[in-house]
C-alpha cells in the first residue's frame, strides 16, 4: 500500500469518527478513490446500517454502496423536504477557505446537489489537495456541459480567460469525448490560480486572477453549462440560518499527510 492510500485512509477514518452521526438515516457518498475509504471507515464503526439510505454520486459510488451491503438510494427517489445528515467527498484541491476543485472523477454535478442537500458536507483527500488558492497543483476547472453546446461554451471559457479549455477525452480504447452519468461533456478549463479572501483582504487582485465564487458565477452563465466543478459560497449551517437546505462548501476537510498525521480545516462558524 502506497503513502497516498495510506494517508486518505487515514483522513476517512478521522472523518468519519468525528462527523459519522451513530443513528445516521441519510448519508451522502462521493465518488473517485478516497471514498472508498469513508465507506470502509463507516463498516469499520459497526453501528447499525440497516435503516440507513446512502445517497451515490453517480455509478461507481452507487456500486460501492451496494459491495459494501448498504442500502443506496437514488437522488431523486429521496423523499421531498429530506436533509440528508451527512455527505462525505473527495477532492481535487481545497483551498484555505475550504472551497474546493471538484470533478477529476467526472461526477460534479451529482456530487453538488447530493453536498447541497446535506446539513453538514465532509471533504477527505490526501495532503496534495491541500493548498492555499485553487488551481496551485491542479491546474483547470472541470466543468458540465450539454453536448450540443460544448464549442460555444469553450469559446465563452477562452473570453472570460481561460487558456485552452478542452473537451475531456474517454480513457477507454472508445475514441471521443467522455460522457458523464448525465451522459453530458465535461471541459477541463485552465486558469491562473485563484484568489482566497486574505488576498483579497491585503489587496492582492493579480492580472487575470479571479476570486473564486465570481468564476463560478460567470461560468454557471454561460448558457450550455449544467454545473461548475468549484464549490464555494456558504456551508450548510451558514445557508441552514439563510433559510436555505445545505452548502456547497464543506463545514470540514480532512487530509490525510505523509507523516500520517492528518490535518484538518474547518470553515468558520
Ligand atoms: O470530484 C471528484 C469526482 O468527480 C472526486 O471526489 C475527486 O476527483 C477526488 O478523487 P480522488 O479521491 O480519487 O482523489
Amino acid at each position: 500500500m502506497s503513502n497516498v492510500e495510506d494517508a486518505k485512509r487515514a483522513a476517512a477514518k478521522v472523518a468519519v469518527t468525528n462527523h459519522y452521526p451513530k443513528d445516521a438515516r441519510w448519508v451522502g457518498i462521493g465518488s473517485g478513490t478516497t471514498i472508498v475509504y469513508v465507506v470502509e471507515a463507516i463498516k469499520a464503526l459497526g453501528v447499525d446500517t440497516s435503516l440507513t439510505h446512502y445517497v451515490p454520486t453517480g455509478y461507481q459510488s452507487r456500486q460501492l454502496i451496494l459491495n459494501a451491503g448498504l442500502m443506496a438510494v437514488e437522488f431523486d427517489a429521496i423523499p421531498p423536504g429530506t436533509v440528508l445528515d451527512v455527505a462525505f467527498d473527495g477532492a481535487d484541491e481545497v483551498d484555505d477557505d475550504l472551497n474546493c476543485i471538484k470533478g477529476g472523477g467526472a461526477c460534479l454535478f451529482q456530487e453538488k446537489i447530493v453536498a447541497m442537500q446535506s446539513k453538514e458536507f465532509i471533504c477527505v483527500a490526501d495532503s496534495r489537495k491541500l493548498q492555499s488558492n485553487l488551481l496551485s497543483n491542479w491546474k483547470y476547472v472541470p466543468i458540465e456541459v450539454a453536448p450540443i453546446a460544448a464549442y460555444r461554451v469553450l469559446r465563452k471559457l477562452e473570453e472570460l480567460g481561460s487558456v485552452k479549455p478542452a473537451i475531456r477525452t474517454s480513457l477507454t480504447p472508445k475514441e471521443g469525448p467522455l460522457k458523464t452519468d448525465q451522459g453530458f461533456f465535461i471541459i477541463d478549463a485552465p486558469f491562473p490560480p485563484l484568489l482566497n479572501t486574505a488576498d483579497i483582504a491585503a489587496g492582492k487582485t493579480g492580472s487575470g486572477a479571479w476570486q473564486v465564487d465570481a468564476l463560478a458565477r460567470h461560468i454557471k452563465q454561460i448558457a450550455g453549462v449544467l454545473e461548475v466543478g468549484l464549490f464555494s459560497g456558504m456551508t450548510g449551517p451558514q445557508a441552514r440560518s439563510a433559510g436555505g437546505v445545505g452548502g456547497q462548501r464543506p463545514v470540514a476537510a480532512y487530509f490525510g499527510m505523509p507523516d500520517g498525521s492528518v490535518s484538518v480545516r474547518k470553515a468558520a462558524a
